[in-house]
């Protein structure tokens, strides 16, 4: 845990902004919002176009959020649900570290290595332009990659439970990342994304 709040170094050479602050929170609170986020969301399967075939994904998803806005990713549409009390504490203290606000919530569960997430930029058109997203990791530690969209150049960061990578600027615009599957990784993890849908 970082308690002098050093600034982070930007993980990308070019082209965007991207900051790891590594775990924010001690690892019993880590776990105990890990349990509640598991319990008690209501997890559903989420949808996805492969080459061109609409499938259902293993990873699970849900999306919340300050109003029922309406997401459109991948051909699907999504209603957010309500902020959940641990989902309000946890946007509050993502807002406290990065000094961004956040008026919705992207949610993945991924039950063990074999799921993960395709090469994607976040850049959806109800999504504020070049707005930041906050992205807090619970239980298992999984890599995380970018690649740039034109040099295909790679960065890659092991994000740790409890913690958080924000996206900023013109990353979404010049560079893909994805969540790799992995066969050593037995365990599940949850991922939540906060966004900005403009309004
Ligand atoms: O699971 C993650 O770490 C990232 C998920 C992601 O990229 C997304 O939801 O858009
Ligand atoms: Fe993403």
């Amino acid at each position: 845990m970082d308690l002098f709040n050093t600034p982070k170094a930007n993980l990308l050479p070019f082209d965007g902004e991207v900051r790891y602050y590594g775990s924010i929170m001690n690892i019993k609170k880590a776990q105990y919002y890990f349990d509640q986020l598991l319990k008690n969301i209501q997890w559903e399967n989420d949808k996805a176009v492969v080459l061109g075939k609409q499938i259902v994904t293993k990873r699970k998803v849900a999306w919340c959020g300050d109003e029922p806005f309406s997401y459109t990713y991948s051909k699907t549409t999504k209603l957010a649900f309500p902020w959940t009390e641990e989902l309000l504490d946890l946007k509050k203290i993502v807002e406290k570290e990065t000094g961004e606000k956040f008026n919705s919530c992207l949610l993945n569960l991924y039950h063990d290595g074999n799921e993960g997430m395709a090469w994607h930029s976040d850049a959806e058109k109800d999504l504020k332009k070049n707005g930041a997203i906050g992205s807090l990791s619970f239980g298992a530690e999984r890599n995380f990659l970018f690649k740039h969209k034109k040099t295909k150049q790679k960065v890659s960061v092991l994000l740790e439970k409890g913690s958080l990578l924000v996206m900023k600027g013109e990353t979404q615009t010049h560079w893909l990342h994805r969540l790799p599957p992995t066969k050593k990784v037995k365990y599940p993890r949850i991922n939540l994304t906060f966004r900005t849908i403009d309004i």
